[in-house]
């Protein structure tokens, strides 16, 4: 009779202790799939390249704003009307790559009014490019090692 109590009272615990690692292990599956798909909401607001080519006219020569050690920067308008700056990257440069991804993951990573913010990327086997803010004042290079630009400060 002792030996049936004990073994009541050992399933009494054993079942909600069940019933709790079940819920958890439920939870947990249900919570990864969501992360899964705000990653994937990320990736598919990426800009597709067709729409890039439209913005800067087939990153037409007279759009392009400026070059630097990884690629060329074109000025595009989206169809929304904002204006943006297209970094795209010279991918004959095996550095590039590593440049692209660095500059993505700091660049999202990072909010600062004094930082460019990056808008979106665009990315496939042989074209990746950057969406920046536009800075219609060029680069900050300009004012700070030439005498014909002054910076106004007031
Ligand atoms: N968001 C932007 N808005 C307007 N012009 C930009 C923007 N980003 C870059 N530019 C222009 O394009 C030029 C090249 O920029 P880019 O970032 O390719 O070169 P960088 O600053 O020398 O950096 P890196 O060589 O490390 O890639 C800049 O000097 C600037 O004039």
């Amino acid at each position: 009779m002792l030996l049936l109590f004990h073994l009541l009272g050992i399933a009494l615990l054993f079942v909600p202790i069940t019933y709790v690692s079940v819920w958890i292990r439920y939870r947990r599956g249900k919570i990864a799939p969501q992360q899964a798909d705000s990653l994937s909401t990320v990736e598919r607001e990426r800009i597709l390249y067709y729409e890039l080519l439209q913005a800067t006219d087939a990153l037409r020569e007279s759009n392009l704003i400026g070059s630097g050690g990884f690629g060329s920067v074109y000025k595009g308008v989206l169809r929304s009307g904002t204006v943006i700056a297209v970094k795209v990257f010279n991918l004959q440069m095996e550095a590039t790559f590593k440049s692209f991804d660095t500059e993505c993951e700091v660049l999202h990573s990072l909010r600062h009014r004094n930082i460019v913010k990056v808008i979106t990327s665009c990315s496939n086997l042989d074209f990746k490019a950057l969406v920046l803010e536009n800075m219609p004042n060029g680069s900050l290079e300009k004012y700070l090692y030439s005498h014909n630009y002054f910076l106004d400060i007031r």
